[in-house]
């Protein structure tokens, strides 16, 4: 695997009961940006018979729409784009015919999605953009399909099957899904697709824009003390706005595995095993498991941060204090994780300071060097 410099940064391994992994293949510096990648496909996290009337980003690039948008001439309601550069671009990738007919069908007022929660319309916009993906680049097609995820046929994978196949029958020049197919697919988003954010709004809890699939990104694990973490800027006005970016939190020896973490690293024990457990089909036994698997349920992280900070908290208990002090975003709700900028950057780290960048909220910290 290879950084966008050609430098090797990273590769795959397979680690006993976790599948495939990221190791370094080198020592890394802290905040150096080991994956840059652009999404194989994405899709919009907006229920479906909101989307083209709510919208206020654009159906090809993401970013928010500051000027007039441009309507798709074919479908309605329409999918809005930013620019006639993206509408066009979009009608040989994100919005083909394919994607338009099959979207102002499910948008229809008799449409049976209409009677389903937001999480169906998320999961049929999904659908579609796979098949369309299959449609338009066979190979990616594969890539999407060699990605961790078993297929379960259950209610929903059967009714997402049952609502989306129509769509394809009536308007994809290619025979339908099977429903193993369309149980497989559904199971590869769940276990992969990363959310590109809404910008931080304190009165309101953060949402999600899109929702994109990054095929080496995904062979990230978890880890409940990461030692990387991703930023997207999807609202940036440069190329490869959705792109994902993976920058390492702290100084990383070649050949050890780097993770993420899958959700703020400030959830509590319990949570975090229930949620890696329900969404991932895994017991996670990291080293911050091991400790907290002793303690109480009302014992938490927070409490033990802050009596690091006032220099009353024991090492024994909790050790991994210092990731907290050092690594967790300070602003309100925010519950992101600090990386410095890439080694090299403008703004950054000269003699022993060290700016930090919040994954979630984007502020900017300065981190006085300890060493
Ligand atoms: C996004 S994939 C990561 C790549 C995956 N290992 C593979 O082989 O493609 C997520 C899946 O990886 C596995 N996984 C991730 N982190 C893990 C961990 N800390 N311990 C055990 N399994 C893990 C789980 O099966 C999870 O559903």
């Amino acid at each position: 695997m290879e950084m966008s410099d050609g430098n090797e940064l990273i590769r795959i391994v397979n680690i006993e009961n976790k599948g495939r992994a990221i190791v370094s293949s080198r020592d890394l510096k802290a905040g150096e940006v080991i994956l840059k990648e652009s999404p194989l496909l994405l899709y919009s996290a907006i229920p479906l018979d909101a989307a083209a009337a709510a919208a206020n980003y654009c159906a090809h690039c993401f970013r928010i729409i500051s000027h007039k948008a441009v309507p798709c001439p074919n479908c309605s309601p329409p999918s809005l784009f930013c620019s006639s550069k993206c509408q066009s671009q979009s009608s040989s990738s994100s919005h083909t015919a394919f994607v338009c007919q099959s979207l102002a069908h499910l948008r229809s007022p008799d449409s049976p999605l209409r009677r389903h929660d937001q999480d169906r319309h998320i999961q049929a916009w999904f659908l579609i953009s796979a098949y369309n993906l299959a449609l338009i680049s066979p190979p990616h097609f594969q890539i999407l399909l060699s990605l961790q995820g078993e297929p379960t046929i259950d209610e929903t994978s059967l009714l997402l099957h049952s609502i989306t196949s129509d769509a394809c029958r009536r308007h994809s020049p290619i025979p339908p899904p099977s429903v193993e197919l369309t149980a497989a697919l559904l199971a590869k988003d769940k276990l992969n697709a990363f959310g590109l954010m809404e910008p931080l709004d304190e009165d309101r809890e953060r949402s999600v824009r899109a929702y994109g699939i990054y095929p080496k990104a995904s062979f990230f694990n978890h880890d409940c003390l990461p030692n990387a973490c991703r930023f997207d800027y999807v609202d940036s006005a440069a190329n490869g706005n959705t792109d994902i970016v993976v920058r390492v939190i702290h100084d990383l020896a070649g050949g050890r595995e780097v993770c993420l973490s899958y959700f703020p690293v400030n959830v509590k024990y319990s949570e975090r095993q229930a949620r890696l457990m329900d969404d991932y089909g895994f017991i996670c036994d990291c080293d911050r498991c091991r400790v907290e698997a002793s303690w109480s349920d009302d014992e938490t992280m927070e409490e033990d941060h802050d009596s690091m900070e006032e220099g009353t908290c024991d090492d024994d208990d909790f050790p991994h204090s210092y990731f907290f002090v050092k690594y967790m975003c300070s602003g309100e709700n925010c519950g992101g994780t600090l990386a410095p900028l890439p080694p090299g950057s403008s703004s950054d780290n000269n003699n022993n300071t060290k700016t930090m960048e919040c994954n979630v909220c984007g502020r900017l910290e300065v981190d006085e060097e300890d060493n």
